[in-house]
């Protein structure tokens, strides 16, 4: 893999970009983005191949994804205990959907480069003082002063390293014995009798244990249940930093972005004609569009001939943000005519996004019987379509933050306040991941 010839990586720079940082000093820019195209991948070509067959497993109906994570990640929750905990969810999530709903899913987290964000207004006031927004710990810091909040291209240098450092330990986790099934139980040790998910959850792994028991005993210990299969992605918004890690593949010659191994574009900056769009055209990495409740089919057609000109399964990904009340409404048509045009996209449904309010407590927060009934409408559209729902793509943790109102585990308005620590939007907490990872699972097996 190599950086000579990367200009075609390049020319999303004659479009327009949105949502892109205002850096005051363009020569330290330019500095940083030399830097980082000096650096080695983070990933391989060749994994992007393989995640992009599984999602064309997911495209054509035979596999789920599940693909979640923080929101904004922070440089300063790098700790193995974050990453574990989050891990040990994802996994856990993975263990419930393929033992309950019966199908291969193919796990993904908004991991390992997920540090940047698309805000509604450039600048933030409080008591009279106005501000730039926090865009994510790649452009600048949370804190509400002009030092914290004044974009610094050196940031995108501390992205690439806490991507890596992440990268190191999930794939450990992943591959060095962590991940390995007959864990099932030691993954919910810390959770099991404080939760109503996590005991449901007990009860699911014994009989995972029984059934793995069963295979050992006929004389099958089939290796893959050893190590997991898990995938790093983030939105590709900060296009200096994604072309400066865009490398030509030695083996095919083709354009690759190492910074992770699916990327997606995010609502604000999918505009046709737009940089963003631009940019995902030239890679090979399998993309995610996020599609909100104004996409009209003529967009999502247009997309598909931008990024998916060969129509290839798991290419392309379109991850639905309609909002609970409106995808019922919206999500049909764009599935007709999508599928009347022949092209197989991968369906998967984020319904945090078109559920966020603001409680009168000033938090940003979601309640969890909306994500769940967003869920359900993606489910029923998908039904009724005979097509197939592909996945869910959700903003959680592992720790027992109170960001997101409801769940099994109910967590009240007044209890924001106690454990509220995303930098951008809400998560759900662990007990609350589960008993959505239980109810996808229910209604996968009834569709
Ligand atoms: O995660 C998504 C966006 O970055 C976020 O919803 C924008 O939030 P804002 O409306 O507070 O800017
Ligand atoms: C910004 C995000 O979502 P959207 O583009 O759907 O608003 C996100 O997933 O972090």
């Amino acid at each position: 893999m190599n950086a000579e010839s990367t200009a075609g990586g390049n020319t999303w720079r004659d479009l327009p970009a949105a949502q892109q940082p205002e850096w005051p000093n363009p020569e330290a820019l330019r500095e940083v983005i030399a830097d980082l195209e000096s650096y080695p991948p983070l990933v391989f070509a060749g994994e992007c191949d393989l995640l992009r067959s599984r999602m064309g497993a997911v495209a054509r109906g035979e596999a789920f994804l599940l693909q979640g994570g923080d929101c904004a990640e922070a440089f300063d929750a790098i700790s193995a205990d974050h990453i574990r905990n989050k891990l040990k969810t994802l996994l856990q999530m993975g263990a419930v959907l393929t033992y309950a709903a019966s199908v291969p899913v193919v796990k993904v987290g908004r991991i390992a480069g997920q540090y940047s964000k698309p805000r509604s207004k450039p600048t933030e006031t409080r008591g009279g003082v106005t501000l730039p927004t926090y865009r994510g710990d790649s452009v600048n810091g949370f804190e509400f002063t002009p030092e914290a909040r004044t974009p610094d291209p050196q940031r995108l240098k501390r992205m690439y390293q806490a991507s890596a450092a992440t990268l190191n330990l999930v794939r450990a986790f992943s591959t060095g014995g962590y991940a390995d099934l007959r864990q099932v139980h030691a993954w919910n040790q810390d959770f099991v009798k404080s939760s109503p998910s996590g005991q449901r959850y007990e009860a699911l792994a014994r009989e995972i244990d029984n059934a793995m028991n069963f295979m050992k005993a006929c004389g099958t210990d089939p290796e893959e249940f050893k190590t997991v299969e898990f995938y790093s992605s983030h939105e590709a918004l900060i296009l200096d930093y994604e072309s400066a890690l865009t490398r030509v593949d030695s083996r095919t010659g083709k354009l690759y972005d190492v910074s992770g191994h699916m990327l997606w574009i995010g609502e604000r900056t999918r505009q046709l004609d737009g940089a963003h769009i631009e940019f995902a055209s030239r890679i090979r990495n399998p993309i995610g569009v996020k599609l909100g409740p104004t996409t009209t089919p003529h967009e999502a057609l247009t997309l598909i001939d931008r990024l998916d000109p060969e129509r290839e399964p798991g290419r392309l990904t379109f991850i639905t943000r309609m909002g609970a009340d409106k995808i019922r409404d919206r999500l049909p048509e764009l599935v007709e005519k999508v599928t009347a045009s022949g092209a197989q996209v991968a369906w998967v449904c984020d319904p945090m996004h078109g559920n966020t309010f603001e409680a009168a407590s000033g938090h940003k927060t979601r309640r969890f019987d909306d994500v769940l009934d967003e869920v359900k409408g993606f489910f029923e559209v998908h039904k009724g379509l005979g097509t197939h729902p592909g996945g869910i793509h959700v903003e959680l943790t592992g720790d027992d933050v109170t960001e997101c109102v409801g769940g099994g585990d109910e967590i009240f308005v007044d209890d924001l306040h106690q454990r509220y620590e995303t930098a951008c939007d809400p998560r759900l907490n662990r007990s609350q991941s589960l008993d959505l990872a239980f109810l996808v699972a229910e209604m996968y097996r009834q569709q």
